[in-house]
C-alpha cells in the first residue's frame, strides 16, 4: 500500500528541510479560523484534512462515495487515503511550511503519516473547547456541510475522545503539544496563538538549544531516533525521556527500554561493534540523567540523507530481486548528514544498527524473519589525506584551547562561589582525543559517553565532524560487498 503511495504521490527531494505543525481540536473548535489566522500571519501552507477529503468525496468515483458516507456517519475515513491525499497536496504545493489542520485524528493516522510521509511535526497545536461550545458553533456554522447536524456532531466529537485525544497525549509526552484555549474569542485565541509561532520563530533564528530542529541535523537526527525508527522492531521499543534533556546543560536524555531492559551501550561487543547491550553494561550517565548521551549516535551522523535515501531505494530493489547497481559518485560521496533511519515501505524491516571502528554505521535490513539480507555499510575511508589530517590537528589544537579556556571559566566561576559542572572539562578532553585518534567517530562516542557540553554538541560540533570525518558508502548484498 504505501509503496503503491509513494510511486503514484511522488516524494520530497531528500535533503529538503520541511515544516508541518498539526492542529489538533475538537469538531468545531475553531482549528480552521486560527489556521486562517496563521496563514496570513506566518505564510504557512493550509491543508485541512477534512477539506480535501470533502473535495475528493465529490469525485464520483467508488472512493469518492466511501469517503462520504464516512463523513457523513461522522467516522474516520481509513489512513492511507488521507495520507496519500495529504501527500499529494504537500507536494503539488511547492511549500515547505505546512499547517495540517484536522490530522492525524488517530493512532492508525498517525502511524501512516510517520510510514509514508515521514516529517516530525515541529510541534502540535491543539485548541481546547468544552462540548457544549463546539455544538452551538457547528450548528451555527451554516457552511452546508453535510456532517453538520446534531447525530453526526456527537458521534464526531465522540470519535474525537475516542481515537484523537490519545494521538494528543501521544505528542504531549513526546513535549511536542502546544494547548490553547479554544474557548475565548477567535481574536483572543489567536494572541496566544501567535505567541507559540513567535517562540517557534525566535528559538530558531536564535538557535537554542530547544527548537534547534530547524536547521540542526544533530537534532533533527535526535528526534528521527527519538521517534519511532529506534525501535518498533520486534517487541522492543525505546522510549527517550526528554524531561531529562536540561536547557543549558548536558545534551544527555536517559532511554529506557520498555519491554527489554536493554539499551545502546558503548560498550563493545562482538565483532568490534556497538549494539544493543543489556543495562548492566550501560556506561555513561549518572544519577536522573542515568541512560545514554547522544554521542554513541554521533558515530552514525556521517550519512548523507539523500545518499541515505538512493541506498534505501537500491535496498529495496535488491530485495526485490532487481540488481543493486550503485552509482560511482555515490560510492564515494562525503558523507554530510545524519542517518535517516526508517523502514522503507514494503516488507523491509531495519532490524538493527551496529556501528564497528571501520564502519560509520551498518545498517542490516531483513526480509521476513530472514536476518542480514541485505547490508548496507557506510564505511570510512582507508587512510587520511593529507588536508584530512591537518584539519585534525587544526581543531585538536581549538579544542586544547578550549581547554585551557574551560578552567579559566571554571577558575572565574569558582571565584564567584558557582558549581561548575566537572564534565565540561572532560567533554573537551575527550573531544580532543577524539580529535586525533584515527577512528574519531567511535571514539567520540565511547569516550564522550557521558555527554558533552551542549556548546560542543551542538551545530559547532557539527561542523568540525564534517570537517574532519570523510566516509564512503558501499554496500554489501549477504555479506559480499557489491561495489
Ligand atoms: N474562538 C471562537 N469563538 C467563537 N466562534 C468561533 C471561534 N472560533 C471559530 N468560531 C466559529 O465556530 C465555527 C467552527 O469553527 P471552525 O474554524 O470551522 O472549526 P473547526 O475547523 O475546528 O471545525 C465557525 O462558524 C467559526 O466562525
Ligand atoms: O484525518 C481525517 C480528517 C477528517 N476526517 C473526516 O472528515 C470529517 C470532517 O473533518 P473536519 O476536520 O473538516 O471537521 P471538524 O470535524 O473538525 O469540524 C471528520 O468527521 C471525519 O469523518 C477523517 O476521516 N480523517
Amino acid at each position: 500500500m504505501e509503496d503503491a503511495t509513494k510511486n503514484h504521490v511522488g516524494s520530497f527531494p531528500p535533503g529538503k528541510k520541511i515544516t508541518v505543525v498539526f492542529v489538533l481540536g475538537g469538531p468545531g473548535s475553531g482549528k480552521g479560523t486560527q489556521c486562517a489566522k496563521i496563514v496570513d500571519q506566518y505564510g504557512f501552507t493550509h491543508l485541512s484534512a477534512g477539506d480535501l477529503l470533502r473535495e475528493e468525496s465529490k469525485s464520483n468515483t467508488e472512493q469518492g462515495m466511501m469517503i462520504k458516507n464516512i463523513m457523513h456517519e461522522g467516522k474516520l475515513v481509513p489512513s492511507d487515503i488521507i495520507v496519500k491525499l495529504l501527500l499529494k497536496a504537500m507536494l503539488q504545493s511547492g511549500s515547505d511550511k505546512f499547517l495540517i489542520d484536522g490530522f492525524p485524528r488517530n493512532e492508525e493516522n498517525r502511524q501512516a503519516y510517520e510510514k509514508i510521509i515521514n516529517i516530525e511535526p515541529e510541534f502540535v497545536l491543539f485548541v481546547e473547547c468544552p462540548k457544549e461550545e463546539l455544538e452551538r458553533r457547528i450548528l451555527n456554522r451554516n457552511q452546508g456541510r453535510d456532517d453538520d447536524n446534531i447525530d453526526t456532531i456527537r458521534r464526531r466529537f465522540d470519535v474525537f475522545q475516542e481515537a484523537t485525544l490519545p494521538v494528543v497525549q501521544h505528542y504531549e509526552k513526546r513535549g511536542k503539544l502546544r494547548r490553547v484555549d479554544g474557548a475565548k474569542s477567535a481574536d483572543a485565541v489567536f494572541e496566544d496563538v501567535k505567541g507559540i509561532f513567535s517562540e517557534m520563530n525566535t528559538k530558531a533564528n536564535r538557535g537554542s538549544s530547544m527548537s534547534r530542529a530547524q536547521g540542526n541535523p544533530f537534532k533533527r537526527f535526535l528526534d528521527l531516533f527519538c521517534g519511532e525508527l529506534l525501535w518498533d522492531a520486534g517487541s522492543e521499543k525505546l522510549i527517550v525521556d526528554r524531561s531529562n534533556v536540561k536547557k543549558g546543560g548536558n545534551f544527555i536524555s536517559s532511554i529506557q527500554l520498555r519491554r527489554r531492559q536493554q539499551l545502546w551501550s558503548t560498550g563493545r561487543g562482538k565483532n568490534e561493534c556497538f549494539q544493543v547491550e543489556p543495562l548492566k553494561l550501560r556506561t555513561g550517565g549518572r544519577g536522573k540523567n542515568k541512560g545514554l548521551s547522544f554521542w554513541p549516535y554521533a558515530a552514525v551522523f556521517t550519512v548523507t540523507m539523500p545518499a541515505f535515501l538512493v541506498c534505501q531505494e537500491r535496498i529495496a530493489a535488491a530485495v526485490h530481486g532487481g540488481a543493486l547497481d550503485v552509482p560511482g559518485e555515490l560510492a564515494t560521496q562525503s558523507i554530510r548528514e545524519p542517518l535517516f533511519l526508517t523502514p522503507r515501505p514494503g516488507d523491509l524491516t531495519c532490524t538493527e544498527l551496529k556501528v564497528a571502528p571501520s564502519h560509520a554505521a551498518v545498517l542490516y535490513v531483513s526480509r521476513g524473519k530472514g536476518r542480514e539480507d541485505v547490508v548496507l555499510a557506510i564505511r570510512r575511508r582507508r587512510g587520511l589525506s593529507p588536508a584530512l589530517r591537518f584539519r585534525r590537528f587544526a581543531f585538536a589544537a581549538l579544542f586544547l584551547t578550549l581547554v585551557v579556556l574551560q578552567r579559566w571559566s571554571w577558575l572565574l566561576l569558582r571565584g564567584f562561589g558557582a558549581r561548575v559542572s566537572s564534565s565540561r572539562l572532560a567533554g573537551a578532553v575527550a573531544a580532543v582525543c577524539c580529535c586525533l585518534h584515527p577512528s574519531l567517530c567511535v571514539r567520540l562516542a565511547s569516550s564522550a559517553s557521558d555527554g558533552l557540553p551542549l556548546s560542543l554538541c551542538c551545530a559547532p560540533t557539527l561542523s568540525l565532524m564534517r570537517l574532519i570525518s570523510d566516509a564512503t558508502v558501499c554496500f554489501m548484498v549477504r555479506g559480499r560487498q557489491v561495489r
